[in-house]
């Protein structure tokens, strides 16, 4: 007999689990980052997992994001071949995706072509949808994932040759997560596809993310791969946040098939801290009962929302600064006086002696700093992305090099914020991967722009602006938007206000933590890992 599976069932359930995913990191993620923590020597490493385990904390008692990037939305339904799922079930879904969106006030973060139109579609919409048949009789499954942008461009598809065997696979894999690894926010969950073909092999790895961290494969062989490889790319050292230590991923998980007989396909799919992904069984519960869950309901979601802002705008300035107040920094980077001039620091000093630096900051402030460094910002930041970079570039071309907006001596954030919400003026903000700024970097700080704050490694050419000129690259806690959220105290737009989340803000900063990326004499903290 078949069963049918309706539109509305999987929209109700997509719609359903977007809001808890996007602020409730899976409990299996969340031990493993208890565990990293509880088992890490170094400190910087340390630091990172100290961010990521309150910030998770922060993100479901708040029902804030716990990544400023919400994702792109990726569907899969699984059935077996006695399920029948009828009429144009993806339109269903990407109603449900642009409500959710909307009401739990997530970023919207697709654009309409990737080449021909870059304009943000403005509700998260198309989700990324397949429909993959089973063999199994029974089988309605749904998989939900929030992509987070930096940890897919941080993966990648390479055709081996069958003669490069396993080791082929195991130094593709550490190749790619030394390079890459620090973009897309460690400790990783990597998902690794073996075989099939070109197109095929992406899916596989994809998929591979959908199975708990804490559940290894079921055949016994692929299992020990899974460990082999997992052993591989933690001896990298590339650590919590790529800053270093022992956890580079909290489990590699691998889906393998049959494949041609020339060919080794290989496919890494990147996964973030804040793996955000949930499996749906259709046929065993209804959608709409089962994610009644702690307080992230979305309709309850959506009213404390409402009355989070409200909150916000009847506090107003101070009551920004009293969130602020509560901000836990001082357990992690605790502060210290002394200024620049003292900064000297090694791993067993950084948490107890972070340097604060007050904004708008003098080139002469930062000489003194080395890349490592743990500081706390306070102050104006100017926040700015793709998007903007490409705006910003045309102006100064068009001024002759004069920097428009104020950003002269100013420090460009690179983040694209969450709406606000809990009382603050963003749910989420966190930094994305600065090297998609390397285009614009060198000539920004030859124009005036004397600090950035981004994630993950720079090019060379942006470590030699920044000790031409004098300049730095502040490191901020990737995947601790909900934590991070906490130190701004007030937001404001300055321009390109039609880009949404990509506009140029200023915002201010209280205690916001920090470490040096890129010091004034161009060394770079990812080469000390
Ligand atoms: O888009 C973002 O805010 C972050 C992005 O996912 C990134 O990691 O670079």
């Amino acid at each position: 007999m078949e069963t049918i599976i309706t539109k509305s069932q999987v929209a109700d359930a997509v719609y359903a689990a977007i809001p808890q995913l996007a602020c409730v990191l899976p409990a299996d993620i969340a031990s493993g980052l208890e565990a990293a923590r509880a088992t890490e020597d170094s400190l910087r490493g340390r630091a990172v997992l100290d961010q990521l385990v309150e910030n998770a904390r922060i993100a479901a008692a708040d029902c804030v994001p716990i990544c400023q990037d919400t994702g792109t939305v990726w569907v899969s339904l699984e059935v077996g071949p006695d399920m029948l799922v009828p009429g144009d079930v993806f339109a269903e879904v990407n109603n449900a995706v642009a409500r959710a969106y909307d009401e739990a006030r997530l970023r919207k973060s697709v654009v309409c072509d990737a080449v021909l139109d870059r304009a943000n579609t403005g509700n998260n919409t198309p989700a990324f949808c397949d429909i993959h048949p089973v063999d199994k009789p029974g089988v309605a499954r749904l998989h939900i994932m929030l992509k987070g942008g930096g940890s897919d461009n941080a993966s990648r598809v390479v055709m081996l040759v069958p003669g490069a065997g396993k080791q082929g696979i195991v130094d593709e894999l550490v190749r790619c997560v030394r390079e890459k690894g620090a973009n897309a926010c460690p400790p990783l969950v990597i998902g690794v596809g073996i075989g099939g073909t070109f197109d095929k092999v992406a899916g596989l790895a994809k998929r591979a993310l959908m199975r708990p961290v804490d559940e290894p494969a079921a055949d016994p062989h692929v299992a020990a791969l899974e460990e082999e490889l997992l052993a591989a790319v933690n001896a990298s050292g590339v650590g919590p946040g790529g800053l270093g230590g022992r956890t580079t991923a909290l489990a590699v998980r691998v889906a393998t098939a049959p494949c041609h007989i020339a060919a080794l396909p290989l496919a890494i799919n990147m996964g973030c801290s804040a793996m955000r992904r949930t499996t749906v069984d259709l046929t065993a519960c209804h959608p709409e009962r089962a994610v009644d869950l702690a307080g992230c309901h979305p309709e309850r979601s959506a009213q404390r929302e409402v009355e989070g802002s409200r909150a916000a705008l009847a506090e107003g300035d101070t009551g920004l600064t009293a969130h602020t107040g509560s901000f836990p920094c001082g357990t992690i980077f605790a502060s210290r006086s002394g200024g620049c001039a003292a900064s000297a620091q090694d791993d067993r000093g950084m948490a107890e002696h972070a340097i604060r630096l007050t904004l708008p900051l003098d080139r002469s402030q930062l000489a003194g700093l080395k890349a490592g460094d743990a500081c706390l910002l306070s102050g104006p930041l100017y926040t700015l992305r793709d998007a903007g970079h490409v705006r910003l570039m045309d102006e100064l071309a068009q001024s002759g090099g004069a920097l428009p907006y104020g950003l002269a001596g100013q420090a460009i954030f690179y983040a694209g914020p969450t709406p606000a919400a809990a009382g603050r003026p963003f749910g989420a903000v966190g930094p994305t991967t600065a090297s998609r700024m390397d285009f614009a970097a060198p000539e920004l700080h030859r124009a005036g722009v004397v600090a950035t704050v981004g994630k993950g490694r720079r090019s060379a050419e942006v470590r030699e602006a920044c000790r031409e000129t004098g300049s730095v690259y502040f490191v901020a806690c990737g995947g601790a938007a909900a934590y991070l959220a906490k130190c701004v105290a007030s937001s404001e737009t300055v321009a390109y206000d039609d880009l949404g989340t990509e506009a140029l803000r200023r915002i201010d900063v209280v205690d916001f933590p920090v470490f040096v990326g890129v010091d004034t004499h161009g060394n770079d903290v990812y080469n000390l890992v």
